[in-house]
């Protein structure tokens, strides 16, 4: 046995070498520096028996091992976590910890977790800012889970319970951050792996359909099969998946997992994945009747409506150990095509056009993932059950207050609209027997003409505008999109630029120009400018060849002259300007060297204007 000291507080470390070819097992228990050594005692020998009879790598009773090291390090893990962490009982409420819980999916998790177990009792945490909806709607603390230390903390500081998972990168973003994603989906997941069973605490990792890869069966996937998958994500997932399980046999964390379908969310925005397609169709039809597809039409994923999602984790997170007979489930609602997806909403929209522009990284990665999953463990072990299909799903968006975001959906205040099943009003005007249209059909209107005695008036029925902002009505100034307009006027003015003074011109700098390609004035372009501001502050100002010699003097710094200097100047010099004129430079061609003066002096700064002041003064005495 021996006695340390870490940061004030005595560690007492305990090892137990076992044999020769095992490695050193250890165990290290914290104690605060008022804390009594009998229960010390009583955990040592406790741990120390469950060493000596628990046999490595039998995979049935968990062991009593040191995670990363042989020697002392903080992340240790015992078997007996309970010790030194906060034990939960089932009457309890758990108090959980949402890693990424910015993403799409944590901030709902949050929600339905708070309303269970008590506002306080569930802590969002992310790397990024949360929006003031979310940090005003409950505890919040900043986390990056690929450091260590500050996770422990976080954990430790606020007695967390369980631990829910969610930071990861998806897989579109992914592929084109692959050191990245390795680094936060492998490297952060080993963070939690260890503070999870050093703390015991009940771990929830996600997984996903892209676990699976191209020699997976397709249609319908099973829990137990080949899995291959071709993307950093997915190896990502295989490897939490493979870990959390070997972790749970080998130290007995509760470590619990389902493999989740591509998410459709109500009020967020996806992260980078291949399925966001089937989210964005519904924000895109809502905001402007079109929609293009980055995977192609017959493109069949497994997708879940996120109220069965959180649900699920909930249930799985609450089922009864025994009744789990595996780890990680696959859980599943639905499977449909984007133009399944488009058929579905068309029948709430039948103006939606839908257009397809396929993405070939998102498309290689759709095509490699399950068409189809097979859910019947989970149905058959915790009873899942989805209420979701896509019906249900299409209608539910319609039907329930979307928050638009602008951008992106946390970084900016959320906006909240309510939709009507029939924002166009369509059915008004494709419904031949409403009362309005008879009417005016009585009085001689039929389809397609305007309104009013000589048809002048509107051809088109009234539509549904969305007025999602707080401008008065009939307000017709956008301010949404005038960023777009100012970068295309700025990519104008960089066209023009680069047809002046660009490559093009270099290269053909030698051949004479034709009239009509002159090239680029800003002097004419800035005359013709509407804004005469322009013109004036900016190009004028710049012509120095309208200025006199006195403003010439005033703009380079040159001493100006006295009224009889320049008289005198004047008389003397008149026989000599008409020779001058013919060999001196305009005076619009200004030589900046004669301009420039030069003084090279051993003062100070304010013994020079000292000096001067001093010799200007005795000249104005002496005059
Ligand atoms: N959304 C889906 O369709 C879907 C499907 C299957 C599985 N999943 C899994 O569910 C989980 C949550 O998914 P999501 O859609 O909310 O993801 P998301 O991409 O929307 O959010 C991930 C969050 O992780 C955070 N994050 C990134 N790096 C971090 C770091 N170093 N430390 C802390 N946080 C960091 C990000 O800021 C982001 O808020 C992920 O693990 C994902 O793989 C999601
Ligand atoms: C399917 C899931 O893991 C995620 N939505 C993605 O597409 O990457």
């Amino acid at each position: 046995m021996e006695i340390a000291s870490l940061g004030g507080f005595p560690a007492v470390q305990f090892c137990v070498s076992l044999a020769p070819e095992m490695f050193s097992r250890s165990v290290n228990i914290f104690l605060s520096s008022s804390g009594t050594s009998m229960p010390v005692i009583r955990t040592l020998s406790k741990v120390a028996k469950q060493a000596l009879l628990s046999t490595p790598g039998c995979g049935c009773q968990p062991l009593t091992v040191a995670v990363r090291n042989i020697s002392f390090s903080p992340r240790q893990v015992t078997s007996d976590a309970s010790f030194h962490s906060v034990s939960f009982s089932e009457t309890d409420h758990p108090k959980v910890l949402i890693t990424g819980g910015l993403g799409q999916l944590g901030v709902g998790l949050a929600k339905l977790l708070r309303k269970r177990f008590g506002k306080n009792n569930v802590i969002l945490s992310d790397i990024r800012k949360p929006p003031s909806s979310v940090f005003h709607s409950g505890p919040f603390i900043y986390s990056d889970i690929l450091d260590y230390k500050n996770l422990r903390e976080i954990v430790v500081n606020n007695r967390i319970t369980w631990l829910v998972h969610y930071s990861a990168l998806l897989s579109a973003v992914g592929e084109a951050n692959v050191a990245l994603a390795r680094s936060v989906n492998i490297t952060g997941l080993h963070n939690i792996l260890d503070i999870a069973a050093e703390h015991g605490l009940r771990l929830f990792v996600p997984s996903t359909i892209g676990a699976f890869g191209p020699t997976s069966p397709r249609n319908p996937t099973p829990d137990l099969c080949v899995q291959r998958p071709r993307t950093i994500y997915g190896v990502s997932k295989v490897h939490a998946e493979l870990m959390g399980e070997y972790y749970h046999h080998r130290y007995g964390l509760d470590f619990r997992c389902l493999r989740y379908p591509g998410i459709i969310s109500a009020d967020s925005m996806p992260g980078g994945g291949t399925t966001d397609y089937a989210v964005q169709i519904f924000h895109d039809a809502i905001k402007s009747g079109k929609f293009e597809c980055n995977l192609k039409p017959d493109t069949r994923l497994p997708m879940m409506y996120i109220d069965d999602c959180l649900r699920a984790t909930l249930e799985v997170m609450e089922a009864p150990t025994e009744t789990l007979s595996m780890r990680t489930y696959n859980i599943n609602a639905m499977s449909f095509t984007p133009e399944e997806l488009a058929q579905e909403l068309q029948k709430q929209m039948p103006e939606l056009e839908v257009t397809y522009d396929v993405d070939h990284v998102r498309q290689a990665i759709a095509d490699s993932w399950p068409m189809n999953f097979d859910d019947s463990n989970a149905r058959k072990d915790w009873g899942w059950k989805h209420d979701y299909d896509l019906p249900e799903l299409v209608q539910v968006k319609f039907l329930v207050s979307v928050h638009v975001s602008d951008s992106d959906s946390l970084s900016a205040a959320r906006r909240k609209l309510k939709w009507s099943v029939d924002p166009r009003n369509s059915a008004w005007s494709n419904d031949d027997s409403k009362f309005g249209q008879k009417m005016l059909e009585r009085m001689g209107w039929s389809k397609g003409k305007g309104l009013g005695r000589s048809e002048q008036g509107s051809t088109e029925h009234i539509k549904v505008k969305v007025k999602n902002n707080n401008c008065g009505l009939g307000t017709s100034a956008s301010h949404e999109d005038n960023w777009i307009a100012h970068q295309d006027d700025f990519n104008e003015l960089l066209a023009q630029l680069n047809s002046c003074h660009g490559q093009n011109n270099q290269l053909t700098s030698t051949e004479p120009q034709p009239e009509e390609q002159k090239g680029f004035s800003l002097e004419e372009k800035s005359k013709t400018s509407r804004k005469r501001v322009h013109y004036m502050k900016f190009t004028k100002g710049k012509d120095l060849s309208s200025r006199t010699e006195t403003d010439l003097n005033c703009i380079f710094g040159k001493r100006g002259r006295s009224a009889r200097e320049q008289e005198q100047e004047t008389n003397s010099s008149d026989s000599q300007d008409e020779a001058e004129k013919t060999s001196s430079p305009a005076p619009t061609e200004l030589d900046t060297e004669s301009i420039t003066k030069t003084v090279t002096s051993t003062l100070s700064m304010q013994e020079y204007f000292a000096q001067r002041m001093a010799q200007l003064k005795k000249a104005r005495v002496d005059s």
